[in-house]
């Protein structure tokens, strides 16, 4: 399937070091997976969930989600073992860290070649940077850092995330210009479903294409989130059937629910009943 047309609703974070939860993965309902070397891994554990995830990834079960390796980052003593070793993992795309420039994706593409990168976005550097490092030809995606783009700004934790928003904005313009997917940041208090299911919601009314979770208990608040509604749904075919009834009758424009549908509202609904046969698809 083309990369852009599948669901990336939630992005579960797995610790490349955890056998249990890298076997809980195959089991759970999430669209992809971010197999985690950096940060979830301790520095003592570094060159084992190498293994651990390598052994994993080779033994699969994970269907249809979307297998994304999360290197250290290049400047680090792990990171190109790291992407030496995740290129050879069987895995859809490699996303590297702390992403400032377009430079950085070089780098690392000179060492894993074809495959797909993605790259995360939690620096100062790289929001200024984010329309260079979308143009990227070999990006596929984005994931938001926010945990690390909390801490380069010196931020308070808000619910409404406003401090975040410039850098959210910026990177999910540069995103949405080139077409690639973008995923938003995650939520801390992984046992607050109701913090989640506002945050999951912001971003969806963003333009956010799903979230990155760090919990099983996360999955289904995600899911449910940024999969279109029963309403949006039924909303579009009668928009669709609407405009194609107005058209015949030789019209541009049709009337639904009180509300204008041009041309621009069909391509909408077009696009949300195909994510919704996408995710049916998933499902069945
Ligand atoms: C947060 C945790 C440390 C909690 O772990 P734990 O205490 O083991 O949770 P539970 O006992 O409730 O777990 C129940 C079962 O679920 C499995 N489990 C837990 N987490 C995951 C997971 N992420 N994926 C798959 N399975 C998971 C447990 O193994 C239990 O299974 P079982 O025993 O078979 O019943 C833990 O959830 C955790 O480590 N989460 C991941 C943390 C992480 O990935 N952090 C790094 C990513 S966040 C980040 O870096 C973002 C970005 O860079 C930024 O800057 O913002
Ligand atoms: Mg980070």
């Amino acid at each position: 399937m083309d990369p852009r047309q599948r669901p990336y609703r939630s992005v579960l974070y797995i610790p490349g070091s955890k056998p249990r939860a890298l076997d809980k993965a195959r089991g759970l309902p999430v669209d992809a997976i971010i197999f985690d070397l950096e940060d979830a891994v301790s520095l003592e554990e570094k060159e084992n969930a190498r293994e651990t995830l390598a052994a994993a990834l080779t033994e699969g079960g994970y269907g249809a989600r979307v297998k994304i390796v999360r290197i250290n980052g290049l400047d680090t003593k792990w990171g190109r073992a790291d992407a030496e070793a995740a290129a050879k993992m069987g895995a859809d795309a490699i996303l590297l860290p702390k992403v400032d420039s377009p430079a950085d994706l070089d780098a690392l593409a000179e060492i894993t070649g074809d495959t797909p990168l993605w790259a995360m976005m939690e620096t100062p550097r790289g929001m200024l940077n984010a329309a260079a490092i979308a143009a990227h030809p070999k990006l596929q995606g984005m994931v938001m850092g926010t945990n690390d783009l909390a801490k380069e700004l010196q931020t308070r934790f808000r619910p409404d995330r406003l401090p975040l928003m410039a850098g959210l904005g910026q990177c999910l313009l540069a995103a949405k210009a080139e077409g690639k997917i973008i995923v938003d940041g995650v939520y801390n208090a992984f046992k607050d479903a109701d913090g989640l299911k506002v945050e999951c919601d912001q971003g969806r009314d963003m333009g956010m294409d799903g979230k990155t979770l760090i919990h099983p208990a996360q999955v289904d608040v995600a899911n449910a989130a940024f999969a279109p509604s029963e309403a949006e749904v039924d909303l579009a075919r009668r928009q669709i059937a609407a405009f194609e009834e107005a058209e015949a009758a030789g019209q541009g424009v049709a009337v639904v629910d009180g509300k204008i549908v041009e041309n621009l509202h069909v391509a909408t609904a077009r696009e949300i009943l195909a994510k919704a046969d996408a995710i049916s698809a998933l499902a069945g």
